[in-house]
């Protein structure tokens, strides 16, 4: 597959925004006025897409209106598939508290060839899409294009973190290319197909209970963290593509189904609403931090957040720790030793992570589970709590990420055995730490004055 038509792409701006886009090769195609006319122009089908309940407030309201050469109802009947290694079932699954690290997950071997859809594989999650409640942490790993193949995930959005390779997707609401550094949401419902080139690799976060939204700024005032205008929305693209054997796959109460058409899905001429799909660049992110003493929570790094019905707490929250000053006075700089109430799942896209530089790699996770002890390892805590605090710059050249959740999350066969990464010994990284107390400390403090 040619990656040419994803070249000079536009985009609409603006999260949330209340879009309207027409092909250009078919003006006025969206109809004026209303939704619903009689005839659509140029013989065009009107669908809705619904993101929210009919009834949801103003504010979390969310549809898309398409008009489309075929209304998506037109394929054969569904028939259940092969889902591989991705799974949306997390109650079989042996409970284990360890602090856990993977080495980075595999490319597809030498002469596989495999695709998007095929090289999802499930790490960890908790909940389930039948209650609408509940996450799932996915990786992909696929070095061929998707080929006459859709894919739609019926039990929540995909949060996709390209790490490796860049993704080039084409949507019902038009196309969109997400580089290693940038990343995606896939909402509910929406149909996409990804084409890669070469090997490509990434992590998902998907969310069953609600959509993703900005986080709150509170004090920080109107502007900052990820601002409104740097979220970018395809703008309407069709193919009228009639071919036969098009595979439309459904991720349906966490197992895969497919469904035969005579046509492309992504026959889109017009559409409207605010369901849509959209990437962000995380090196617009405007990063704010302690700029006196003491080392702030990584919440004011939250990019996006999926807010479960407890005031602040997140069903998800996903964070970054992005290139920046460290400028904080008789401070130990570094993240603090914690144990918290939430499961943090960590990835790094690239460089290295200040809290441990060996061990944890691009391409790598880790998961530190709910009041599972965490921190530095001794070597940071080391060179940290002895160095001269000049203003140094932080993880330049680097990129890394945390899915902070509020869910208690189990990780899969797949994830604990299948990969073959989990790394062994990432529990010696602790167990340099010495005892450096002292009780006669004030008086040799006294004794040096
Ligand atoms: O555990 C981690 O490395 C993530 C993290 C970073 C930080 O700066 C403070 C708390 C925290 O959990
Ligand atoms: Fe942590």
């Amino acid at each position: 597959m040619s990656l040419k038509e994803f070249s000079n792409l536009k985009y609409n701006t603006g999260f949330g925004g209340e879009f309207a886009s027409e092909d250009p090769r078919c003006p006025e195609s969206l109809p004026k006025g209303q939704n619903n006319p009689q005839i659509c122009p140029y013989g065009l089908y009107a669908e809705q897409l619904s993101g929210s309940a009919f009834t949801a407030p103003r504010s979390y309201n969310v549809r898309t209106w398409f008009y489309r050469i075929r209304p998506a109802v037109c394929h054969k009947p569904f028939s259940r598939i092969d889902q591989g290694n991705m799974s949306n079932d997390f109650s079989s699954t042996v409970p284990d508290p360890a602090q856990t690290r993977w080495k980075p997950f595999d490319f597809p071997k030498k002469g596989e060839e495999i695709d998007f859809v095929n090289g999802l594989a499930t790490i960890c999650g908790a909940g389930d899409p039948k209650s609408r409640h509940g996450i799932a942490i996915h990786v992909y790993s696929c070095n061929i294009s998707m080929t006459n193949k859709a894919f739609y995930n019926s039990d929540g959005d995909f949060l996709i973190v390209p790490q490796e390779g860049s993704l080039y997707i084409k949507t019902e609401m038009g196309k969109i290319v997400v580089n290693p550094n940038e990343i995606c949401v896939i909402p509910m419902g929406i149909r996409f197909n990804v084409s890669v080139s070469g090997n490509t690799r990434g992590y998902i976060l998907e969310v069953f209970d609600a959509h993703f939204e900005l986080p709150s700024l509170g004090p920080i005032g109107a502007n900052g963290l990820a601002n409104p205008r740097d979220f970018e929305y395809p703008t309407a693209c069709y193919e009228d593509l009639d071919i036969n054997g098009y595979k439309v796959i459904s991720k349906y109460q966490g197992a895969f189904f497919e469904a035969l058409q005579d046509h492309s899905p992504f026959d889109v001429v017009a559409w409207h609403g605010n369901y849509a799909p959209y990437k962000y660049d995380l090196s617009k992110f405007m990063v704010i931090n302690s700029v006196a003493f003491d080392h702030a929570d990584p919440s004011i790094f939250t990019v996006l957040t999926c807010q479960s019905v407890k005031p602040g707490v997140a069903i998800a929250d996903f964070v970054i720790f992005p290139p920046r000053w460290g400028v904080a006075d008789h401070t130990f700089r570094p993240p603090y030793y914690h144990r918290n109430c939430m499961s943090e799942f960590m990835g790094l896209i690239l460089g290295k992570y200040e809290a441990k530089e060996g061990g944890f790699l691009p391409g790598g996770a880790s998961l530190h589970s709910m009041m599972t002890p965490h921190g530095p390892d001794s070597e940071c805590f080391n060179k940290a709590s002895t160095e001269d605090l000049k203003p140094v710059r932080v993880a330049d050249g680097t990129m890394s990420f945390m899915f902070e959740s509020s869910l208690s999350m189990a990780i899969t066969d797949w994830g604990a055995k299948i990969c073959e990464k989990v790394d062994d010994e990432y529990y010696k990284c602790w167990q340099g730490i010495e005892k450096k107390f002292n009780p006669n400390w004030r008086d040799d403090f006294s004794s040096q004055k």
